[in-house]
């Protein structure tokens, strides 16, 4: 399935109406965490009953109400109650062989619409007051996972997830900013899948629920992308697990306990009643977190910075060094101010004669256009950035000019390389003196 597939060509696309999310409509108020707290209890789950859910936060999220000294454990979710693709390849075994005759040669892609269209299911049931039915009809296993993920569907679906600031719906609405950056154009193309997925599920798959409307799906694929960890046997959502935020401090740590088939949340430091429980989702730098979470951090949290460039920036890039072929089967170019990246790496051993100065070109030329236009789009180095936009272009700006200052370096100019750059700058150094970097 790619993005053209069910669609017919961007023309066709572009006429097309937009998509809107379902807004509110189980009309629940948040349901209270208790019941599922109740229900995962019964499940062999372990919450501590210091830790509460919060309205009250800027984000809602997980409190603790009562003092929680370090490595406590706060919340232990076995791997049955986790919505799991082994687990929904039991419970939805039709869907996800039907899913098999999608139009896509990758595997990965057709478990990955069935994992879409098994979560909208449960939304769907539970959107018609059915909360458990149609799951726990289809359920071999306890019956504690249909009520369980019933009450996360009935506080997802009472707007306690709006993903207002998400990018997939500003692309779904039709309100994508015209950025200096390929964050939009990437994002879009993502969104766009999402819809050509839905698309080829309606012509491909019986099975598949008619009422089920493209929000919905669209929802449900938002809910898997924003909420879910990376496990042993693949990503999961986790109940209760993925009702905690993102800090990159965080006071709490989320990992996979092998002998009880379990993740496992323990506080860090002590906690004090008030303080709101956050583990980390990665060291992701703010174009990684808003293409995926649709949020970013205070530039003076972010740890590291990152740009991409697309694989057509890339081809053109390479045509002006007479280069295309070197290039033309590379992924998109994604760049991290901490490391080399594996996608540097391959543009590095695909084109060892160029890649350097081929990536110099690319990020001055990008640099230039960003120069251009930094007035209009507030980019500086200053940490003074509330929207999502500007930090996002402020760290791809960041980005680029390190990979200019120790390229330039590297050529012999002199140059000011930032201290936070050092790991990356010693890693591309080593190349260099290895012959795998021409600059
Ligand atoms: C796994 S959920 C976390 C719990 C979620 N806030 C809730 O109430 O159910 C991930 C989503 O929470 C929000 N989020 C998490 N960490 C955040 C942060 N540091 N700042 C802003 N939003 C955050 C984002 O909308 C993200 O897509």
């Amino acid at each position: 399935m790619s993005s053209d597939d069910a669609e017919g060509g961007p023309e066709k696309r572009a006429r097309k109406d937009t998509l809107r999310l379902p807004r509110g409509f189980a009309q629940r108020g948040d349901p209270s965490a208790g019941a599922l707290r109740a229900a995962l209890l019964r499940g062999a789950a372990l919450w501590h009953e210091g830790l509460k859910r919060s309205q009250a936060l800027q984000v809602p999220g997980l409190v603790v109400d009562q003092p929680i000294a370090a490595d406590t454990v706060l919340l232990r979710i076995p791997k049955e109650l986790h919505f799991s693709r082994p687990r929904c390849e039991e419970i939805f075994k039709n869907l996800y062989e039907a899913c098999e005759a999608l139009p896509s040669a990758d595997p990965e892609k057709r478990a990955e619409a069935a994992d879409a269209l098994c979560f909208a299911k449960v939304l769907q049931s539970c959107a018609a007051e059915k909360c458990t039915s149609t799951a726990q009809r289809e359920c071999q296993g306890p019956s504690t996972w249909p009520e369980a993920w019933g009450h996360v569907a009935a506080t997802l679906l009472s707007n306690v997830e709006d993903f207002a600031d998400h990018p997939y719906v500003a692309a779904w609405e039709g309100r994508m900013p015209q950025l200096c950056s390929a964050e939009p154009e990437l994002i879009a193309a993502q969104a766009q899948y999402v819809r050509t997925v839905y698309g080829c599920l309606q012509s491909t798959v019986t099975e598949m629920p008619k009422e089920l409307d493209e929000g919905l799906f669209a929802f449900s694929w938002l809910c898997l992308l924003t909420r879910r960890f990376r496990g042993p046997e693949g990503s999961a959502l986790v109940p209760g697990v993925d009702f905690l935020n993102h800090s990159s401090k965080p006071n709490a740590a989320s990992e996979w306990d092998e002998a009880s088939g379990s993740i496992v949340v323990t506080s860090l430091v002590d906690l004090q009643p008030g303080d709101e429980v956050c583990i980390s989702y990665g060291n992701l730098s703010n174009p990684l977190l808003f293409r995926t979470y649709g949020f970013t951090l205070p530039c003076e949290f972010e740890p590291c910075c990152s740009c991409t460039f697309t694989q057509e920036e890339l081809v053109a890039g390479a045509c002006a060094e007479a280069a295309t072929a070197q290039v033309q089967d590379l992924p998109n170019l994604h760049l991290n101010s901490s490391f080399v990246t594996d996608e540097l790496a391959e543009l590095l051993q695909a084109y060892p004669s160029g890649a350097g100065k081929l990536l110099r070109l690319l990020c001055a030329e990008r640099l230039e256009k960003m120069d251009e236009k930094s007035k209009e789009l507030k980019i500086s180095t200053s940490t003074n950035h509330a929207s999502h936009a500007s930090r996002v272009l402020r760290s791809e700006y960041l980005c680029l000019r390190l990979h200019v200052q120790i390229l330039d370096e590297l050529a012999g100019q002199p140059s000011e390389t930032s201290t936070s750059a050092q790991d990356l700058k010693h890693e591309l150094q080593l190349l260099h003196q290895a012959g795998m970097l021409a600059v």
